[in-house]
C-alpha cells in the first residue's frame, strides 16, 4: 500500500499520467487525459466546488428528479411482468443524472423506448475503444489518429463506434453552447461550468476553449455513467443471488420509508449501516474503475516497494489488486456486506486503507460525493419500491472486462413487482 500511496499522492512530487494510455481522440481537449498533474489541476480545480459534499446536498433534486422518472418508468413494467433491461435502464438514469447535474439539462436518455438510448451506445462504444487503447497504445493510438481525420460520412458508414462517440461529443458541445447562450435569469443554481464561464481572473481562473469545455462535458458523461451504473448492476446481481441480504436491506429501508413510495434524502440514507455496507461491498466488487491507471516516475526517480525505479518508468497499481487481497478481505470474491459493519462483526482500518475505488490524490475521482449520493439514493429507492427477480440472466452475462470502467458480457434482465408494504 506504501507504493500506491506514493504513486497516487496529493501534491508533493507528482507521478504524471502516462499520456498514451489516455489518448482517446474524443477526450483529447478534456483535462482528464492531461498528463501533467499541475496543468490538469488548473482546469480541474474550477470544476471541484460543485462536487463538494455540501454542493451535492444542495443540488440533490437534480439527482432525485431523474430517479423519480426512472422509478415511474419501471412501474410501467409491473403489469404483464415484461422483463426490463436493467443494465440499460440504470445507464440511462446515470447518464441523465450526470448531465442534469452538470447542466441542469439531461439528455433524456430515459425517454428512449426500452432504454435503448443512442447516448448509452456512444458511452459504451467509448469504453470499448478505450479497452483497445489500454492494451495496444502505440498501434491503436495511430489508428485513432487516422480515423480522426477521415470524412464524417466514411466514419458514419464504416466505423459505427467512432460515429457514436463523435455524436455524443457533439451533443456535449451543444450543452456548452446552451449554457453560453442561456439568459442569466435562468441561472437558478450554479452549474459545473459556471466558474469556467464566469472566471475570477484574480484567483487565476480562466475560460477554457469551447472545444475544451465540450470535451470536459463528454468526460463527465463517460466517467459518471458506466461507473455508477455497473456498481448498481453488480449490487443487484449480488442481492438477487443472496435473498437473505436483500431481505435485511429491505427491512432497514422500511424503517425510514414505511410506505413503498416514500422518499428519504441522502443525509437520511447515510445513517443506514446495512445500506452503507452494501454500497461499499458493491464498490469493492463492482470496481467502477478496476484496472491499471498508469503513471510516470518523476525526474528524481523513486523507491517503490524497496526498489529504486528510474525516472520515466511507467508504473501503476489498481483497485482490483487491493480489493482482492485475501489477507485484508477474507474470501475476497464473495459479496458479503457484513464485512463492513462495525467491529466486532467486521470493518477495520486496514480494510478502509485498502479500499480505493475512487483512486487517491490529486487525480482521484472528482465525482466521489455525487457517486455516493447516486448509489445511496438509487439502491434505497429502487429496492424499497420494487421486488426484483432475475429474468434469465446468467453468471456468464455478468462477467466483465476492464474497459476503464467494467463492461459486462451481457445485460442484467429482471422483472419488477411493486413491493408488498
Ligand atoms: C462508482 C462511481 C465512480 C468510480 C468508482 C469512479 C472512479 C474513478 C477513478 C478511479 C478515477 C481516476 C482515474 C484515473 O486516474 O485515470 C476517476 C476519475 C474521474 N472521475 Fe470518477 N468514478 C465514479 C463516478 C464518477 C462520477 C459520478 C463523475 C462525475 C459525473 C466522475 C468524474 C470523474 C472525472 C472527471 C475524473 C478525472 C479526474 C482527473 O482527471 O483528475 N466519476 N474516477
Amino acid at each position: 500500500m506504501g507504493a500506491y500511496n506514493q504513486i497516487f499522492k496529493a501534491g508533493g512530487v507528482n507521478f504524471d499520467k502516462h499520456a498514451p494510455f489516455y489518448a482517446v481522440p474524443q477526450f483529447k481537449d478534456a483535462y482528464f487525459p492531461i498528463a501533467s498533474t499541475k496543468t490538469a489541476l488548473a482546469r480541474k480545480s474550477m470544476h471541484s466546488p460543485p462536487f463538494s459534499k455540501e454542493a451535492v446536498r444542495r443540488s440533490e433534486h437534480l439527482i432525485t428528479d431523474m430517479l423519480a422518472k426512472f422509478l415511474d418508468l419501471l412501474s410501467g413494467y409491473v403489469s404483464g411482468a415484461r422483463p426490463v433491461d436493467l443494465t440499460m435502464g440504470v445507464r440511462c438514469l446515470t447518464a441523465d443524472i450526470s448531465m442534469n447535474y452538470a447542466f441542469q439539462r439531461p439528455f433524456n436518455a430515459l425517454d428512449e423506448d426500452g432504454f435503448q438510448s443512442q447516448v448509452i451506445m456512444g458511452t459504451d462504444a467509448s469504453s470499448r475503444l478505450f479497452q483497445w487503447l489500454a492494451y495496444f497504445p502505440g498501434f491503436v493510438g495511430g489508428v485513432f489518429r487516422v480515423a480522426e481525420n477521415l470524412p464524417e460520412w466514411l466514419i458514419r458508414r464504416y466505423m459505427r463506434p467512432f460515429a457514436l462517440v463523435n455524436w455524443c461529443l457533439e451533443v456535449c458541445r451543444d450543452q456548452i453552447a446552451y449554457l453560453q447562450n442561456r439568459s442569466p435569469s435562468e441561472n437558478t443554481i450554479r452549474t459545473v461550468f459556471d466558474i469556467n464561464l464566469n472566471p475570477n481572473r484574480e484567483k487565476g481562473q480562466f475560460t477554457p476553449t469551447t472545444s475544451e469545455m465540450g470535451a470536459d462535458a463528454f468526460a463527465l458523461l463517460v466517467a459518471g455513467t458506466d461507473t455508477v451504473a455497473v456498481t448498481t448492476v453488480m449490487i443487484t446481481w449480488a442481492l438477487l443471488n443472496n435473498p437473505q441480504m436483500m431481505q435485511r436491506l429491505k427491512a432497514e429501508l422500511r424503517e425510514v420509508m414505511p410506505g413503498r413510495e416514500d422518499t428519504v434524502d441522502w443525509a437520511g440514507l447515510e445513517k443506514l449501516p446495512y445500506l452503507r455496507a452494501v454500497i461499499r461491498e458493491g464498490l469493492r466488487l463492482g470496481y467502477g474503475a478496476p484496472g491499471r491507471l498508469p503513471r510516470v516516475v518523476p525526474s528524481a526517480g523513486a523507491v517503490l516497494c524497496g526498489q529504486k525505479i528510474p525516472a520515466g518508468t511507467v508504473v501503476s497499481s489498481s483497485a482490483y489488486v487491493y480489493h482482492q487481497d485475501p489477507h485484508t478481505f477474507t474470501d475476497p470474491q464473495t459479496f458479503r456486506p457484513e464485512r463492513w459493519l462495525a467491529p466486532p462483526t467486521g470493518g477495520s482500518s486496514e480494510m478502509d486503507a485498502k479500499f480505493v475505488p475512487f483512486s487517491k490524490g490529486s487525480r482521484s475521482c472528482i465525482g466521489i460525493n455525487l457517486a455516493y449520493a447516486e448509489l445511496d439514493l438509487i439502491v434505497a429507492h429502487l429496492y424499497r419500491r420494487f421486488d426484483v427477480s432475475n429474468a434469465g440472466t446468467t453468471d456468464a452475462d455478468m462477467q466483465w472486462k476492464d474497459c476503464l470502467a467494467p463492461v459486462t458480457k451481457g445485460h442484467l434482465k429482471v422483472t419488477v413487482k411493486e413491493s408488498v408494504d
